[in-house]
């Protein structure tokens, strides 16, 4: 269907980038190296800085300090129009006195394609984000959904070799966001693209990327495959932003084959291989699918340890699963996932919380305080120029 070969995503480079809004510093020495035709989610909270670290690769913001490289070419300096680079940004929407056609014309018309060219281009990317027939229509005569698709067509017309999305899918509903979602990884592949993607969705960061970098506060808390950012968590803050669960603290004792962690009551949790000292302070993150309850006048199952007892607090029905909470003694909060409700059980009830001895938890061992969030921001290199 394409009418030129594939070209191989560009590998994106960061490299100690930062930034100042006057007196504030929102990036602080990002450092980031994602490979050619990888698909990489920025993720955080709001106003960690992901939109901003993906303004400087876009050439929409500058950097004040470091380099950013695209395709091993250092373009800090190069303007936007020449980074080769397609994107979607929420605040950079559809021309509104263009039809579909013309807009997502307009980046070949930029690059001074000549006619033919450019009416075989549009059909081909409209007819990838299934807007074929739609064309002659003005954005006012889209839905949501087919804006966005509208604008990833703009956005890929010209088959960038890296593609920016910054929240794509925020203001849509939930069913259309999944279905796009498989969408975007689907055409991401097809182009060949490097793709950054910008989300505070943990689950779209999840579901779709081959790495996900987490931030906050304007650094890189942690950067990863989905599956270790879940799984092996390294600070608090990543534990307890990604995916649901609690985190309970002990200390680090040696068993005879490994590590356990002592929680003050007691009981000891198993760790999987870990570098520790004794008597180290240690979180473990408890995902709800690692725990199961029984009642406490029945024995602990084999192959299952005690966790605690706990006091039920909340059983709440969401559908496909329903989500039990319960206190325990130390205070911290337990949740696992039931397939219906436990009838004897309500809030109140006492319960024995029980983790299979087949999970080996990953433990945590930054301080208990992180990094401080308003820590003393260092001072802007460029206005100390001026
Ligand atoms: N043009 C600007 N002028 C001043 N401050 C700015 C500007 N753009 C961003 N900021 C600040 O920089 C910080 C990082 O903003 P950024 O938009 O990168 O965060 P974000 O993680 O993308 O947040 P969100 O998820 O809310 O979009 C914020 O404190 C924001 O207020």
């Amino acid at each position: 269907m394409s009418s030129r070969p594939d070209r191989p995503g560009a590998p994106v480079q960061l490299s100690g980038v930062s930034k100042w809004y006057g007196a504030k510093q929102v990036l602080r020495g990002i450092s980031l190296s994602v490979a050619s035709g990888s698909f990489t989610s920025l993720l955080g909270p709001s106003g960690s800085g992901k939109t901003t670290t993906l303004g400087t690769v876009a050439g929409l913001v500058k950097a004040d300090q470091g380099s950013v490289l695209i395709d091993d070419r250092d373009v800090t300096r190069v303007k936007m129009e020449h980074r080769d680079i397609g994107f979607v940004f929420q605040n950079y929407a559809l021309f509104p006195h263009m039809t579909i056609a013309k807009n997502v014309a307009f980046p070949l018309r930029m690059r001074r394609l000549d006619r033919r060219q450019i009416s075989t281009l549009v059909h081909e990317a409209l007819e990838r984000v299934r807007l074929d027939g739609l064309g002659h229509r003005y954005p006012s005569e889209l839905s949501g959904g087919q804006s966005q698709r509208a604008a990833l067509a703009r956005a890929i017309v010209f088959r960038p070799r890296a593609l920016l999305l910054d929240e794509p899918l925020g203001a849509l509903d939930a069913a259309l966001r999944t279905y796009l979602q498989r969408e975007i990884v689907e055409i991401a592949r097809e182009i060949n693209a490097t793709v950054l993607y910008v989300t505070h969705d943990q689950q779209e960061a999840l579901s779709m990327s081959d790495q996900v970098v987490l931030f906050r506060d304007g650094a890189i808390e942690q950067f990863g495959t989905p599956h270790s950012l879940y799984h092996a968590p390294q600070t608090r803050f990543s534990a307890q932003f990604i995916g649901a669960g609690c985190l309970l603290d002990g200390v680090a004792a040696q068993t005879g084959g490994g590590w356990c962690l002592v929680r003050p009551t007691g009981e000891k949790l198993a760790l999987g291989n870990a570098d520790l000292t004794e008597g180290a302070a240690v979180g473990v993150q408890i995902r709800p699918e690692m725990v199961r309850a029984n009642e406490i006048s029945e024995p602990v199952p084999a192959g299952w340890n005690l966790l605690g007892i706990g006091r039920v607090t909340d059983m709440i029905f969401k559908g496909e699963y329903v989500q039990n909470l319960a206190e325990l003694t130390t205070g911290e909060c337990v949740e696992w996932r039931t397939t219906d409700m436990t009838p004897n059980w309500r809030p109140g009830t006492h319960v024995n919380l029980l983790l299979s001895e087949q999970t080996a938890l990953n433990p945590i061992v930054e301080p208990v305080a992180g990094p401080q969030i308003n820590e003393p921001v260092s001072a802007n290199p460029r206005a100390a120029v001026r």
